[in-house]
């Protein structure tokens, strides 16, 4: 289960102005008050679409603001109402207000609405006004403003499709090529800490979720690298992507990282290898890809019946070759695959106090495998036992912390560049001076 969090900025619409007007007529040299009423303004409301798996749109999309009321005219002409500024959320997006924490509402059921800002009524105009002392009001009301407010929107996401793989296979990048998400790309290996979640859309209207993981390394079902805390999501999915990096590149062999990331697969869970699985050839770009996509071919024949024989297909997602076709068998293996024994109940989320929990005793170290300084220590592990939610702002507090305990003076004295890729167990970050 992913938490799918945005926050964003609602202003309904104003209302208008009340209008200060008089009848103008022949003759009658100060007529009657005629200033009409200002027209309500828009409210924000969202409702359900149930074609919306994700809060994704509102990462490029955070302020919305409904139209203003027109404002009253003479000849008692009432302004303009505002239409609503209607927004589409996905069903079960629980909204928040983000200052007080308010829960405005759960959005729970298709086509549902609510209102999350108010407009504001219009001002009324001067016939209103009119008594027998005063009969020739020269006063109006100004339109109400409209609400605004800061409101928190949050999803719970079950992913279809987890991509898992060695670190640097190219699971963030193929993530970033087949759906709108922006996850963090890089050489080093670790570069993805956190699940990165998109939507993929296909032509044909038929549309799944997917989970790009955290590298996965030998040992990772026992807590080696940053792994451990993510395997529970690849239990959730249901396929996977297998991603194998074909360059070679590090003296790699791309078959022996296949077999070593399925035994943590299955050390994890036997169940987990069950799933469907795409075995997705990655960087067929790349020199020698071509070579060891044929080894590797052999190599799998060899271990596996027929009938059990993977499915492997080549991509590139620098070319965007086999893309397509990739996500199509995607979207056709999730159809017939089985979800009943997925449906587990939401866990609830822990939340752990930084501040408290500092760790004492830890060993720093070079591990060339995960080409990054390594900090180990029974009171990191806890203090790493971090949540779905952990997003970049606990990662920069955690950063923070660890600079308060001296951390990045011992990482400094250890001979730790600026800009260096620092692993806390389960954890890293990027090291900056
Ligand atoms: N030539 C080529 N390079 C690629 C391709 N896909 C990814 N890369 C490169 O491989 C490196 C690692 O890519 P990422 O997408 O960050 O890898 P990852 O699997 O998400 O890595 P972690 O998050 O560390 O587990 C980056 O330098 C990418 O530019 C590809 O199709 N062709
Ligand atoms: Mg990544």
């Amino acid at each position: 289960m992913f938490v799918d969090q945005v926050k964003i900025d609602v202003k309904a619409g104003n209302g208008g102005n009340g209008m200060v007007a008089f009848r103008r007529e022949k003759y009658v040299p100060n007529g009657g008050p005629a200033g009409g009423d200002g027209g309500r303004g828009g409210n924000v409301i969202f409702k359900v679409d149930s074609g919306m798996n994700t809060l994704m749109d509102f990462r490029y999309h955070r302020k919305f603001k409904a139209k203003n009321g027109g404002n009253g005219a003479n000849k008692k002409m009432t302004g303009r109402s505002a239409d609503d500024l209607v927004i589409p959320v996905p069903e079960g997006t629980t909204v928040t207000n983000s200052d007080t924490g308010e829960v405005i509402g759960d959005l729970v059921k298709p086509d549902q609405e609510l209102i999350v800002a108010k407009a504001g009524r219009g001002g009324r105009g001067n016939v209103h006004f009119a008594s027998p002392t005063n009969p020739a009001p020269e006063i109006a009301e100004n339109g109400e403003p409209g609400e605004e407010v800061m409101l928190q929107l949050e999803l719970k996401v079950l992913a279809d499709v987890g991509l898992v793989g060695f670190p640097s296979a190219g699971k963030s990048t193929l993530l970033s090529v087949i759906t709108s998400a922006k996850p963090k790309i890089a050489g080093y290996h670790f570069t993805t800490l956190v699940p990165n979640l998109g939507m993929v859309r296909l032509d044909d209207g038929r549309d799944f979720a997917v989970a790009d993981l955290p590298g996965l390394v030998e040992g990772a079902s026992k807590g080696v690298g940053l792994g451990f805390q993510f395997l529970r999501h690849v239990e959730r999915t249901r396929v996977i992507l297998h991603l194998v990096d074909m360059s070679g590149t590090e003296g790699r062999d791309p078959y022996d990282d296949f077999v070593a990331i399925n035994k943590e697969l299955s050390d994890y869970d036997p169940n987990i290898l069950k799933r469907p699985q795409i075995v997705v050839a990655t960087k067929m770009d790349l020199p020698d890809a071509a070579d060891h996509l044929k080894t590797f071919k052999t190599q799998l024949e060899a271990d596996y019946d027929t009938d059990d024989l993977p499915t492997v297909l080549p991509i590139s997602s620098v070319t965007h070759t086999g893309l397509t076709d990739l996500v199509r068998m995607t979207a056709d293996l999730l159809e017939k695959t089985d979800i009943s024994d997925l449906q587990q109940p939401v866990e609830t989320e822990k939340q752990y106090d930084y501040q408290s929990q500092a760790p004492t005793n830890f060993q720093i170290g070079y591990d060339k495998e995960i080409a990054s300084w390594v900090i180990s220590g029974d009171k990191i592990e806890r203090l790493f036992k971090m949540t779905d939610t952990a997003h970049d702002q606990s990662m920069l507090r955690f950063a923070r912390q660890m600079r308060g305990m001296g951390i990045d003076d011992a990482l400094r004295k250890a001979g730790a560049k600026d800009g260096d890729t620092v692993t806390i167990l389960d954890f890293s970050f990027t090291y900056v001076e």
